[in-house]
């Protein structure tokens, strides 16, 4: 069977009603607010005999009166319905009239005085007590739980008792909003809450605030309000920040489904006008011993200011990830400056002998590595026909054009004023020198197109190839071979690519 539990509202209204009762009772012991029943009944009953008693005297006054003794006597218990018998006793004991079955039930009390069942006069002649009415009643229907039930006080005291107690419980509820026992959180448990710097709310299981920590009061100016009793959906600057159904708000949802939900964002507006504060909302159900849900407990996390130094530091990291790329650029354009000839884009000098040395070193090593000493045929021309800055034009045409169709890992330089030097790893003398001649045809033929308003000039280049394989030791070594062999190919009449040999280079005084 289900037990009836009652609130502790409605316990505190029915230990109301049991003081309320008590006082009554102690009002009726000392100042008798309430009639005695069975006083009032007794001295009815009494009253009743002596009336009795009177008639029968006088009835007993005129001789030869037994038959109208007891037809009075009938009469009487006839007319009174809690009157069972009556019976007339003389001094010596013996009945001398009697009703029904007195004889038989009569029992006379044991202290021998009236009481409210058995009720005695004493008959007296000529100042004679000669003997007594006896007169047997019924017992007060109080006795039984109907008769008792059925007296005015106990109604009285019973709708007393029923009024008291709703009343009490209404005004005990509305007093008590605050001050619930099942809904307040001893103060000791709301000290170590105040304690936290994160703000903790506990609702109860109609979202009705029941503690809310002092961090909670920071989180809004209309926080600091007293909001016990209150729903936590009813707080306006926080329902602002919820969805517009209540049934969504984050305690609601975790008392109706029993899952804690993590990590649900709030922007708090903020009266001033300034920046809203950002909240991060926890919150899980409170359920008691039973399993029952009897509330919500929820925290909220400011991280506004995290958020404000997360977004500086966001803004800091882009920041710097700007001037990285700045310096970058800038130490790209200073390696750029340090390395390439400004005029022509190709290595300079010292950055072609930076990479010449481990491409020869590697190729020293096994592998195949041919260089290309170029001059740019009868430049100096040039200069004299067109003036200096075509000149630099011609040199620029030359190398955009050797430039063109070299792969990766060759390596073109800007070795003089109008000489270059190509490297060309894994490559053997032969191949070298088709590159050469190849290289030849193109500046020949796409050179000299290559410079607007000075009609087609005839540009063309003589090229000196060597291959490591014909002994040279060194780097420099290498561009000697080379440059041997350009020397041979202007002396042999320009625009021709020549392999070197060393017969040929010693022959033309190289
Ligand atoms: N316009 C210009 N002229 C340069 C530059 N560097 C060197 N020169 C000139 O290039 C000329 C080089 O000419 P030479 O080496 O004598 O060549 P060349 O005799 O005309 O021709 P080849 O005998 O075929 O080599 C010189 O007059 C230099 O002043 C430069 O950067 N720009």
């Amino acid at each position: 069977m289900r037990r009836v539990r009652l609130s502790p509202i409605g316990r505190i209204a029915a230990g109301l009603v049991a003081m309320t009762s008590m006082l009554v009772l102690v009002l009726d012991l000392v100042l008798g607010v309430f009639p005695a029943e069975g006083e009032v009944a007794r001295q009815v009953r009494l009253r009743i005999v002596n009336a009795l008693a009177m008639q029968l005297a006088a009835i007993m006054q005129r001789p030869q009166e037994q038959a109208l003794l007891l037809r009075t006597m009938h009469d009487v218990v006839a007319v009174e319905p809690d009157l069972l018998s009556v019976g007339l006793r003389r001094e010596d004991g013996s009945l001398l009239a009697a009703t029904r079955r007195h004889a038989q039930d009569w029992k006379l009390p044991a202290d021998g005085r009236s009481n409210l069942t058995h009720v005695m006069v004493d008959l007296q002649r000529n100042g004679v007590r000669w003997g007594r009415i006896e007169a047997r009643f019924r017992p007060l229907a109080s006795s039984t739980l109907p008769g008792w039930l059925a007296q005015r006080w106990v109604q009285f005291s019973l709708l007393l008792a029923g009024l008291g107690f709703v009343l009490y419980h209404l005004y005990l509820r509305r007093v008590l909003q605050h001050l619930d026992p099942s809904a307040t959180i001893p103060e000791r448990v709301k000290s170590a809450f105040d304690t936290l710097t994160e703000a903790v709310m506990i609702v109860d299981d109609r979202g009705r605030i029941l503690m809310a920590n002092q961090a909670f009061g920071a989180l809004h100016p209309d926080a600091v309000r007293d909001h016990l009793g209150r729903p936590a959906s009813g707080l306006p600057w926080l329902a602002a920040a919820m969805p517009h159904d209540a049934a969504q708000h984050a305690w609601a949802r975790v008392m109706d489904s029993r899952e804690a939900v993590t990590g649900e964002v709030l922007n708090i507006a903020q009266p001033d006008g300034g920046p809203p504060r950002k909240l991060v909302l926890n919150a899980s159900p409170v359920q008691d011993g039973g399993g029952r849900v009897r509330g919500a407990l929820v925290t909220f996390d400011d991280v506004t200011e995290l958020d404000r130094m997360n977004v500086q530091l966001r803004t800091a990291l882009t920041e710097l990830e700007a001037s990285r790329q700045e310096i970058e650029a800038k130490n790209r354009e200073l390696t750029e400056l340090a390395t390439k000839d400004p005029m022509t884009g190709c290595f300079n000098r010292r950055a072609f002998f930076d990479a010449f040395d481990p491409i020869f070193a590697r190729a020293r090593a096994g592998g195949a590595l041919c260089a290309i000493m170029t001059d740019i045929d009868h430049f100096k021309s040039f200069n004299d026909k067109y003036g200096h800055a075509v000149g630099d034009l011609v040199i620029k045409a030359v190398a955009r054009t050797l430039g063109a169709t070299l792969r990766p890992q060759d390596v073109l330089a800007r070795y003089g004023g109008e000489e270059f030097c190509i490297l060309l790893p894994e490559l053997d003398l032969e191949q070298a020198w088709a590159v050469a001649d190849r290289l030849r045809h193109q500046i020949e033929t796409q050179a000299g197109q290559s410079i607007e308003g000075h009609g087609a000039l005839r540009i063309t280049s003589s090229f000196g190839v060597a291959s490591i394989v014909q002994g040279a030791e060194t780097p420099h070594q290498l561009l000697e071979q080379a440059d041997g062999a350009l020397y041979v190919a202007k002396r042999n009449g320009r625009n021709r690519a020549q392999k070197w040999n060393a017969g040929e280079t010693a022959l033309a005084g190289h």
